[in-house]
């Protein structure tokens, strides 16, 4: 490997070790992060050939199937950057040994989910996948190399890689640095392109300077230096759960304020622009829901209460406990209004969800409020039918499942799905809206009312519709906060 002295660019210590300039980065995980982060590294990068690998066999075969409709995540933006880079300087495998072994420098991108067995089940970080890249890191290396996080980990966490890496007893030396990644799935691409701030946190000896300088040499190719920030490994692991737990707070704040508009004719909407516009406050992230989903902001707050119990910091741990009890609330309150206002029994009543995902523009539905809602209604025997425009009944099917204690055979009873929006809604006795798709506001409104029993209600868990529009139609409206 050569190795290159460039002049030192971090805006907070300068490197004043020699440097490895990348040539070759592998990152274990092609999921919703590692995929379209290596894509974009590649797309900037076209001198490092970066392979991303996997164990799951159909998604590397899905990453790499030459119709760009196939790949595993939908994301807009991405087919057009996989289709530039992909067998260029950017690949997707299986062969994990191999990618390591050929590496300078390589990214953790795997799952790490809530911990669902033994100590901090339901709260905890489930940390045996990255455990288990780092020993295969340290089995397969033989030269020297740069390990990356760019998992979302606990504080600490790093200290345990370095120490499985540091007992192989083969001399190859290895450097850990914290690179965890902020953007938000449906604006990946963009998010990606201009991040607001890329964090690394290294060690801060002259070896994990100059790793870190490798790592923001990466970067340097399409991120202005003076939004590249380096601190030390535990407040870069830290500043990840932290920010998202200040995100998902803004989310819990504001739908408890949506229950007390509800209560006082106020209307969130218009607290929410009132509030915004004050420059400490701002305007982002202050969009009353049926609640929060995603695989990040549960989890990441959990394992922050988590680590906080751990340390015997128990005002820290129930302080941002409260955020994920809020949402719990948020999304039994919408689904228990549905059953009071459909007289108190939705037992044999067809419900129509227009989506599914936990938010627009993903395919992704890990922890989206509608499976939550929908096992609520089907505890009252309601008939849920779903549209979602990019998830399919398969998924729908296993996300109940997960969460249900039913049997398959019952859920599947329960919950159906149509790719027809206007047939999934037709005879409907309510419509419930949990994901913010562009598409639903220009349906025919008209037709979908003309179709369905009567009275028509409408559950807007997005405030996406035109409330009054439907009004004016006949339907009953009830959105959130107003
Ligand atoms: N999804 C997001 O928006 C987002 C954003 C920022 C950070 N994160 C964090 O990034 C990490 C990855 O999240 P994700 O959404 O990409 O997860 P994901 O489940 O989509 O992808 C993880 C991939 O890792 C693979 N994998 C697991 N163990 C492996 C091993 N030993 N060898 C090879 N492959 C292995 C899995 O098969 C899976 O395809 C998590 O820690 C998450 O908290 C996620
Ligand atoms: O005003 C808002 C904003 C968001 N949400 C909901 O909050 C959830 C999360 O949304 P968002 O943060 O946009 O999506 P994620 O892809 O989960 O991204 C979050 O989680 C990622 C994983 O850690 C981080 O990288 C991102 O910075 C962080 O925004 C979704 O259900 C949204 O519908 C609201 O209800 N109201």
């Amino acid at each position: 490997m050569s190795v290159e002295t460039t002049s030192p660019t971090t805006n907070q210590q300068p490197a004043t070790t020699i440097h490895k300039k990348i040539k070759s980065i592998c990152c274990i995980g092609a999921g919703y992060v590692g995929g379209p982060t290596m894509s974009v590294i590649a797309q900037k990068n076209p001198d490092i050939k970066v392979t991303v690998v996997d164990l799951n066999e159909q998604r590397i075969a899905d990453w790499n199937d030459a119709d760009l409709s196939k790949l595993p995540i939908f994301e807009p933006g991405l087919d057009a950057v996989v289709e530039e880079a992909r067998g260029r300087n950017l690949f997707f495998s299986t062969d994990v040994n191999q990618a390591i072994a050929e590496a300078d420098m390589i990214f953790i991108s795997v799952n790490t989910p809530t911990k669902t067995y033994g100590a901090g089940k339901g709260m905890a970080a489930d940390l045996k996948y990255v455990e288990l890249c780092a020993r295969q890191i340290a089995e397969v290396a033989t030269s020297d190399k740069i390990v990356v996080e760019k998992s979302t980990l606990p504080v600490k966490t790093a200290q345990a890689i370095k120490s499985i890496l540091d007992n192989t007893g083969n001399g190859v030396k290895f450097q850990i640095l914290s690179n965890p990644e902020f953007l938000a799935e449906g604006t990946a691409m963009t998010d990606l392109a201009n991040p607001d701030r890329v964090l690394i946190g290294g060690d801060q000896t002259p070896e994990g300077k100059a790793a870190i300088q490798s790592l923001v040499d990466v970067y340097g190719a399409w991120v202005p230096q003076a939004q590249i920030i380096t601190t030390n490994l535990w407040s870069s692991e830290l500043s990840k759960l932290v920010a998202n737990a200040f995100l998902a707070q803004r989310v819990s704040s504001i739908n408890a304020i949506s229950e007390l508009c509800e209560a006082t004719q106020a209307n969130v909407e218009e607290v929410a622009r009132a509030i915004g516009m004050d420059s400490r406050i701002g305007p982002k992230f202050l969009k009353a829901s049926v609640g929060f989903g995603g695989s990040c902001f549960q989890k990441d707050i959990l394992n922050l209460v988590y680590i906080s119990k751990s340390l015997g910091l128990n005002e820290v741990a129930d302080y941002w406990e409260q955020v994920i009890i809020m949402n719990n609330h948020q999304r039994d309150r919408f689904a228990n209004n549905i059953v009071s206002t459909l007289y108190n029994t939705v037992s044999g009543k067809k419900i129509a969800f227009l989506g599914w995902a936990f938010k627009k523009d993903t395919n992704d539905t890990r922890e989206s409020a509608a499976i939550y809602v929908a096992d609520r209604l089907i505890d009252e025997q309601a008939q849920i039918y779903v549209y979602d425009p990019k998830v399919s009944a398969k998924q729908m099917q296993a996300d109940l499942n997960y969460l249900s204690t039913r049997t398959e055979t019952e859920n599947a009873k329960y919950l159906q799905t149509q790719t027809d929006p206007y047939k999934a809604v037709e005879g409907a006795h309510a419509i419930a809206v949990l994901t913010e798709w562009d598409e639903f506001k220009s349906y025919d409104w008209q037709k979908i009312y003309d179709n369905m029993s009567k009275p028509a209600f409408v559950f807007d868990g997005r405030n996406v519709l035109n409330q009054e529009a439907l009004e004016a139609i006949g339907f009953q409206v009830q959105s959130i906060g107003k």
